[in-house]
This record gives structure tokens, sequence and C-alpha cells, in this order.
């Protein structure tokens, strides 16, 4: 039987996340200590610990069959993969940015002026799509602090919190792209069979996050009231309770508005309600 690689990150912002989504995906392995290479014990498949720079080439050039990596360093890397699937983790803009006492005010100011990044393939396409002829200084890291030393006027830079820029005296100035993690193959890799069953099996760990599993009891006539706040779900489960014309509700909720519908559940006559996670949800 064949085995797939997947290669994540070494060390950094997504190997934690990159471990447990495999992790929950129930793949049994070794984190990176010093192997490079980790065999899944029960998955036809062996995960490579690089940086994240390398990833995107190494899927192209068929060395890993499967990379989790951020959307800006697969665009700055200009390579040919298709994006299997979003994963959620790792979200951040790229920006520029320029010092809070600059007197650039329009995109049309940076005519002129010089950028520090470490992306200068996606700073240039964003620049010369706009007409914009900036000088882009390349550099490997600690970007926010070029304009401090006098290096360049304004930096484009990875940024979620802001506080980076903030410490530095700097304040974003212009999007250039949002990024998440996301997992790639080569194009038409999404056919193959194992990739398949790794894509379904990261999709039942990403929906089962989005969810909640709630279980509430209520007087049998709240019931209609109740259903009515539950519009997402196909078939709520009704289970009748000892007691008289009470019942319990077992359904799920989407994460993102389970507080507004938990108050709207308990206005309806929900009571006694208890939340749980969720693990995996398979279609
Ligand atoms: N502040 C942030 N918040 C959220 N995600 C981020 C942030 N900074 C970076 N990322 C995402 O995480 C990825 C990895 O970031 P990290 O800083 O670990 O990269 P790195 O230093 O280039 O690592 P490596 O040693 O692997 O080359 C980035 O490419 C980006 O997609
Ligand atoms: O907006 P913030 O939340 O402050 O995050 C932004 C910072 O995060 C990233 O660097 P990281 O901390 O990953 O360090 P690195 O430069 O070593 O990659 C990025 O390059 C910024 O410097
Ligand atoms: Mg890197």
């Amino acid at each position: 039987m064949k085995t797939l690689k997947i290669a994540i990150q070494k060390s950094g912002r997504l190997n934690e996340k990159s471990v447990e989504l495999l992790k929950n995906c129930g793949l049994n392995f070794e984190n990176y200590k010093s192997s490079l290479i980790s065999p899944v014990s029960n998955f036809p498949l062996e995960i490579l610990f690089l940086r994240d720079d390398d990833i995107p080439e190494y899927v192209q050039d068929g060395i890993a069959d499967l990379g989790i990596v951020g959307e800006n360093v697969i665009q700055e890397t200009e390579v040919e993969v298709s994006y299997l699937q979003r994963l959620g983790f790792g979200k951040c803009s790229l920006k520029i940015a320029v010092p809070n006492n600059t007197n650039i005010e329009t995109v049309a100011d940076l005519n002129g002026r010089s950028i520090a990044t470490t992306y200068p393939a996606i700073l240039r396409k964003y620049l010369d799509n706009l007409n914009i002829n900036a000088e882009i200084r390349t550099i490997s890291g600690s970007v926010e602090i070029s304009p401090g030393l006098g290096l360049s006027d304004a930096i484009c830079d990875l940024v979620s919190t802001g506080g980076t820029l903030k410490s530095n005296g700097l304040k974003p100035f212009a999007d250039v792209m949002s990024s998440e993690a996301v997992m790639i193959g080569r194009p038409g890799s999404e056919n193959d069979d194992l990739i398949q069953e790794l894509i379904q099996r990261i999709q039942s760990v990403l929906r089962a996050k989005e969810t909640k599993y709630v279980v509430l009891n209520a007087e049998r006539a709240n019931l209609p009231k109740i259903l009515e706040l539950l519009p997402g779900v196909k078939s709520p489960s009704v289970v009748p309770l000892a007691e008289e014309n009470w019942v319990a509700v077992h359904t799920v909720i989407p994460e993102r508005d389970f507080w507004s519908r938990i108050s709207q559940l308990k206005q309806a006559g929900a009571q006694g309600i208890v939340v749980m996670p969720i693990e995996k949800i398979i279609l």
C-alpha cells in the first residue's frame, strides 16, 4: 500500500494547531523532536516537519503529497498547488503599515518611497496593480523595526492583534491580503482515495468545532416555540421525561450564534440546559 507524506511546520505559529488537527483526525504520531519525519502508526501517512517557506514547493514538486501552510506563503512562493481545505487557524492579514508621525496619507503617497518586507512578490503585484512605483527592500524578519532605523518609509508584514505594530510606533495603512492556514496538494490530488479519506476526517473535525451539542428540558406546551428557534437542524430528538408533559430536546447549535440562541431558548421556556463539545460530525 502506498504511503502519503504531509508537510507541516516544524516549529512556529502553525505547528501546534497542525499537530492538534491531525491528532484529532485519529492519527497516532510523535510531534517533532529531533527526527524530521514521523510515521503515523494507524494510517499510511508520514509527517514531514519543515520550515514553512519550503512547504509549497515540496508539494508542487511531489516531495510531499500534502502540506499545511499559510496562504501568504503559498502566494509568495508563486507555486501551482490546489487548496484542498481551509483550516480556520493561523488567521492574519498582510498589511502595509507606516510610522504614526508619517506624511504618507494616501496609497499614491507611496510613490518613490521604500517599503521593507519579507513578502516581496506579493507586495510587487499589489503595487503594480495600483501603478505605484515604490522601492521594495526585502529583509528576512523583524520588519517592524526598519522605519525606526531609517531603513524604509513603510513596511509590509503580517498583522493579527496589531500589538507588534503598536509597540514599534507604526499604524496599519493598507490591506494587501488576508490569510489562514490551508491544506494544499498537487492539482487533481483531491481525487486520490487516501487523500479524500483524510479530507473527510479533517472536515468532520472542523464541523464539530463549529457546533455544540445541547440538551434541554421543556414543558411539552413550549415545544413548538423552542423548535422554531432551531431552524438549521433537520430533526432535533424529542424524548419524553418521567415527569408528565415534560420533554428533553437534543440538538446541535452553531458556535457563532451560541449565546444569543441560548438566551432565546431560555425565554421560550427551556430549562436545565446542558452544553457539550462535539468531537466529530460525520455526514
Ligand atoms: N501574528 C500572527 N497571527 C496569526 N497567524 C500568523 C501570525 N503571524 C504569522 N501567522 C501565520 O503563521 C505562519 C507561520 O508564522 P511563523 O511566524 O511561525 O513563520 P516563520 O517564522 O516564517 O516560521 P519558519 O521557521 O517555519 O520559517 C505565517 O506564514 C502566517 O500564515
Ligand atoms: O499583530 P500581532 O499579533 O502583533 O502579530 C504580528 C507579528 O506576528 C508575526 O511574527 P511572529 O511573532 O510570528 O514572529 P517571527 O517574526 O519570528 O515570525 C508577524 O511577522 C508580526 O511580527
Ligand atoms: Mg518561514
